[in-house]
């Protein structure tokens, strides 16, 4: 008992917790709770959430006060996200999480260690900073963000070394969506083992 109360204790820097739709990927479409935590390493050009970089300067939550928050709504699906959510030690949270019911995806570049009970992997690599093997063997999903033509050949190198049952979108990066959507909807009309992911709760203007 003693233990479970340390780690209720145990705190994150918290940028934005918040009660939406899932907008990619497989669980696209499903109610859930983001928790994105703050600090992120890798610096994409393109990041659509550059204020979650410094770890410094976001709310610091215990895992009790996150966990509290989250239960309040009827979804139990959590989504674990950033900045880079590897970057932290993530089993008091997900401990935590498992205890209340969720059932806990995570969204990473894997350029850092995962860590806790992760239930989905969404595993987006990218050139900014390589990631880490063990990625290719626990990612459920991998999530190539499409910036330039030639990110389809970098896209395959990841996939090849990916295990069989892991499923394999495209995503366009938001900027460039204009001119690389069509080229996405060809390149998976010609390999079809890849499948579209649009960030949709961006069309729908949603968190
Ligand atoms: C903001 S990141 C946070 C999680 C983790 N750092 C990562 O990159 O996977 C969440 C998802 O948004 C994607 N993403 C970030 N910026 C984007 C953009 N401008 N256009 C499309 N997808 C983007 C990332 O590739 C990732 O799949
Ligand atoms: N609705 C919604 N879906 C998302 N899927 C991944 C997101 C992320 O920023 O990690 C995200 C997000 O920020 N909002
Ligand atoms: S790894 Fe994720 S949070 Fe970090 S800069 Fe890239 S897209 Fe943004
Ligand atoms: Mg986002």
């Amino acid at each position: 008992m003693e233990n479970l109360k340390d780690t209720v204790q145990i705190t994150y820097p918290v940028m934005e917790a918040f009660y939406t739709i899932q907008g990619e990927g497989k669980y696209q479409g499903h109610a859930a709770y983001f928790i994105r935590l703050a600090g992120c390493d890798v610096g994409c050009v393109w990041c659509d959430v550059k204020e979650s970089w410094e770890e410094e300067g976001h709310p610091i939550l215990s895992v009790d006060e996150i966990v509290n928050e989250a239960k309040k709504y009827p979804g139990r699906l959590a989504v674990i996200t950033g900045g880079e959510p590897c970057m932290h030690d993530l089993s008091p949270l997900t401990t935590a999480l498992k205890e209340a019911g969720f059932h806990i995806n995570i969204e990473t570049s894997g350029a850092h260690e995962l860590s806790g009970h992760i239930d989905w992997v969404c595993f987006s690599p990218k050139k900014f900073k390589a990631p880490l093997d063990e990625f290719y063997q626990k990612a459920d999903e991998l999530k190539v963000v499409i910036f330039h033509k030639s990110d389809f050949a970098w896209a395959e190198e990841h996939a090849s070394k990916l295990g069989d049952d892991c499923l394999l979108y495209l995503q366009p990066e938001w900027g460039k969506s204009a001119k690389i959507l069509p080229m996405i909807v060809d390149y998976v009309k010609d390999n079809p083992k890849w499948k579209i992911s649009l960030q949709v709760h961006k069309y729908m203007d949603i968190p």
